[in-house]
C-alpha cells in the first residue's frame, strides 16, 4: 500500500476540496492517509458483520487493507467537527509514538466528513471482555500471565509520561483500553484520543458506571488533569487484574461491590492474599500478588502527590524497588464526596470554580452536572464534608 503524500492530490475528492485539504495538511509529515473508498472495501461497506465494537468515540469495524492487512477500522462519530489540520496535528503526533505496549497506528481518512483512524488489528480483545467478562471469553489468565500484563500496561504508561515529549495523559485508562495480541501481551489503546475530540462535544463512555471507578477524585470533581489521574486509575486496573473483577460490581453483598474499599479494608487487616482471584486455585505467587495490590493502593491514595510516578511503579512491580517500607493512604473514593447518579440527560460543564468554592465553604448544594471528564451525574455535597 503506498503512502499518500500529504501534499499529493486524492483521487477520491473534488478538485476544489483536495486544493482545501492540501493546503491544510501541509507541513505534517509521517500520518498515512487511507482514501474512504479503501476503508469502505476494507469493512464490506461498514458492514454490521466486520463491527467489532462500540464505544463512546464510534464505532470499531474489523477490516482487510489492500495490502492484506488485518486492521480495526475506527469510525470517529459524525459529531466530530474537528478540522482537518487540528485533527492532523493530533494524528501526527500519535503516528509517531511507537512503543511495545501501545495500540500502533496506521493511519487515517479525512475526506469530507469522514474521521476514520486505522489500527494494527489486536487479536485477543479487551481485558475488559475477557478477563473481566465474566467467564464468557472462556480464556484463562495464569499468574505469570497476569503479572506480565500488569508490567506491560505499566511500562507503556511509563513511556508516554515520561519519555515523549511533550508528555501525554492517557486520561482513560481501564481495561476496555487494554487490548490483547495473540500471545496476551497487553496494548494500550486511544491514547492521544481524546484530543482529537473537540472539547464541546464530550465523549460520553459506553460503560459510564464501570468508567467513574477508574476516575481519580481531582479529575472527576475539580476536572484536575494530570499524570497523577492516569496513575489513580492504573492503579484501580492493577487490582482488578489480580482480583480478576470489575472495580465495582453492585450484584455482590453491599461492602464487597467497590474493589477499592474492600482492598483497603483488607489491607487494614492485613489480609490481601484474600482478595486474590479464586479462579487461579492458588496457583499464584502470594508474596508478588499482594505486592501489586499494595502498588495498586499506592497508585489509588487521595493525595495525588504521594502516588507514585510510573517509571517507579514499573520498578515495584519488577522488584527493583521496596513498596513495603512506603506508607500508605487511604484511597480517594469519589463515593466518599457524593452519590453519584447517572444520568441520560447531557447538562452544561459545571464552572469548576463554584463547585470547589461550594465544597469548601461547606454548604449542601444539589447539582446535576456533567464532570469535567465528560460523564453526566448528580452530586449531592454533604456538609460534613
Ligand atoms: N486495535 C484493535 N484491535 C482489536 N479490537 C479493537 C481494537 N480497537 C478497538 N477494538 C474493539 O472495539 C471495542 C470498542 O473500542 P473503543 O476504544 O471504541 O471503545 P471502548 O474502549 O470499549 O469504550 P470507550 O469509548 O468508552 O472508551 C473494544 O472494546 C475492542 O473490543
Amino acid at each position: 500500500m503506498p503512502w499518500f503524500s500529504c501534499f499529493g492530490r486524492r483521487a477520491s475528492s473534488p478538485a476544489g476540496e483536495t486544493d482545501k485539504v492540501d493546503e491544510e495538511v501541509s507541513g505534517i509529515h509521517n500520518v498515512r492517509l487511507y482514501m474512504y473508498k479503501e476503508l469502505k472495501n476494507a469493512t464490506d461497506d461498514f458492514s454490521p458483520a466486520n463491527k467489532i465494537g462500540e464505544g463512546g468515540f464510534g464505532s470499531v469495524y474489523k477490516g482487510r487493507l489492500k495490502d492484506g492487512t488485518i486492521a480495526a477500522i475506527k469510525v470517529l462519530a459524525a459529531e466530530s467537527k474537528q478540522g482537518v489540520r487540528e485533527f492532523l496535528t493530533e494524528i501526527n503526533v500519535i503516528s509517531n509514538i511507537e512503543h511495545e505496549y501501545l495500540v500502533k497506528l496506521y493511519g487515517c481518512c479525512v475526506e469530507a466528513n469522514h474521521r476514520i483512524l486505522v489500527y494494527n488489528f489486536l487479536e485477543n480483545n479487551s481485558l475488559a471482555q475477557t478477563l473481566l467478562g465474566g467467564g464468557y471469553s472462556g480464556m484463562q489468565f495464569s499468574w505469570r500471565t497476569r503479572s506480565r500484563i500488569c508490567i506491560g500496561v505499566a511500562r507503556g504508561l511509563a513511556f508516554l509520561h515520561e519519555e515523549v515529549r511533550p508528555y501525554i495523559v492517557h486520561r482513560d485508562i481501564k481495561a476496555s483500553n487494554i487490548l490483547l495480541d495473540g500471545n496476551l501481551n497487553p496494548k494500550i489503546a486511544d491514547f492521544g484520543l481524546a484530543k482529537l475530540i473537540p472539547s464541546n462535544m464530550t465523549h460520553v463512555s459506553t460503560r459510564v458506571a464501570g468508567t467513574i471507578g477508574y476516575l481519580a477524585p481531582e479529575y472527576a470533581i475539580r476536572g484536575q488533569l494530570t499524570r497523577k489521574a492516569d496513575i489513580y486509575s492504573f492503579g484501580v486496573l492493577l487490582v482488578e487484574i489480580v482480583c480478576g473483577r470489575c472495580n465495582t460490581n453492585t450484584r455482590l453483598p453491599i461492602g464487597e461491590q467497590y474493589l477499592l474499599e474492600r482492598t483497603w479494608e483488607l489491607y487494614e487487616r492485613k489480609e490481601l492474599v484474600g482478595l486474590v482471584d479464586e479462579s487461579l486455585n492458588g496457583a499464584f505467587d502470594a508474596e508478588e500478588a499482594c505486592r501489586f495490590l499494595k502498588i495498586g493502593l499506592l497508585c489509588t491514595q487521595d493525595t495525588p502527590k504521594l502516588r507514585p510516578s510510573m517509571s517507579s511503579v514499573v520498578k515495584m512491580l519488577i522488584g527493583e524497588m521496596d513498596v513495603d517500607s512506603r506508607a500508605i493512604t487511604k484511597p480517594g473514593l469519589i463515593s466518599d464526596f457524593m452519590d453519584l447518579k447517572i444520568r441520560s440527560e447531557p447538562k452544561p460543564v459545571p464552572d469548576a470554580k463554584n463547585v470547589s468554592d461550594n465544597l469548601s465553604s461547606g454548604s449542601d448544594i444539589q447539582d446535576s452536572s456533567t464532570m469535567s471528564s465528560g460523564i453526566t451525574f448528580t452530586a449531592v455535597y454533604d456538609r460534613s464534608i
